[in-house]
């Protein structure tokens, strides 16, 4: 498989204590296909990343929600890529679309209304196409273009069965028991 099935969950700002082991706990009795065929990372808020990392099965990965763009320094409430790799966290979100819309751009798939598989399946075609024409055919090939907006269990796997659905970027629904069915519809890829 040229591009390995990726499910991020973002958490965003969302969470107690309490809550957190609880949703660590029922990803960690998940029964999900192996790492070959899917690669899963979730993404905490900050203060729970030490919490997360040391509880979460060590099959599922580890992203934080943003990070500054400098080094540390004097830049109050920002978090460092060097701290994030200081504790062996690799993964970030970057430029996520509700960070800017914290100043009020509209998000119009996020939280509630879903694209339709057509529709992802043509915006991710044309941004393919895209790196095609502009960066070189195996960087086309390779990279891989998630979808993100109100995935579900129930629409993820019509969503996963297209070709250039290359994984999810899932917020409501990861903080559910059905996250581990939307790890699931990756198997859509092995018999497609
Ligand atoms: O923003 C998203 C993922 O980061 C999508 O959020 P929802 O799945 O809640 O619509």
């Amino acid at each position: 498989m040229a591009r390995k099935f990726f499910v991020g969950g973002n958490w965003k700002c969302n969470g107690t204590t309490e809550e957190v082991k609880k949703i660590v706990s029922t990803l960690n009795g998940g029964d999900v296909p192996s790492p070959d065929v899917v690669e899963v990372v979730v993404s905490p808020p900050f203060v729970f990343l030490p919490l997360v990392k040391t509880t979460l099965r060590p099959d599922f990965h580890v992203a934080a929600q943003n990070c500054w763009v400098k080094n540390g320094g004097a830049y109050t409430g920002e978090v460092s890529a060097e701290m994030l790799v200081n504790l062996d966290i690799p993964w970030v979100i970057l430029g996520h679309s509700e960070r800017r819309s914290l100043l009020k751009e509209s998000n119009d798939f996020v939280g509630g209304k879903v694209a339709t598989p057509a529709q992802a399946q043509e915006v991710h075609s044309e941004l393919r196409d895209w790196l095609q024409a502009n960066t070189s055919p195996e960087i086309a090939s390779t990279t891989r273009i998630i979808y993100g907006g109100s995935v579900s269990g129930g629409n993820c796997k019509e969503l996963a069965a297209k070709p250039d659905v290359d994984g999810f970027l899932v917020g409501g629904a990861s903080l559910k028991p059905e996250f581990i069915d939307i790890i699931k519809s990756a198997e859509v890829k092995k018999s497609s």
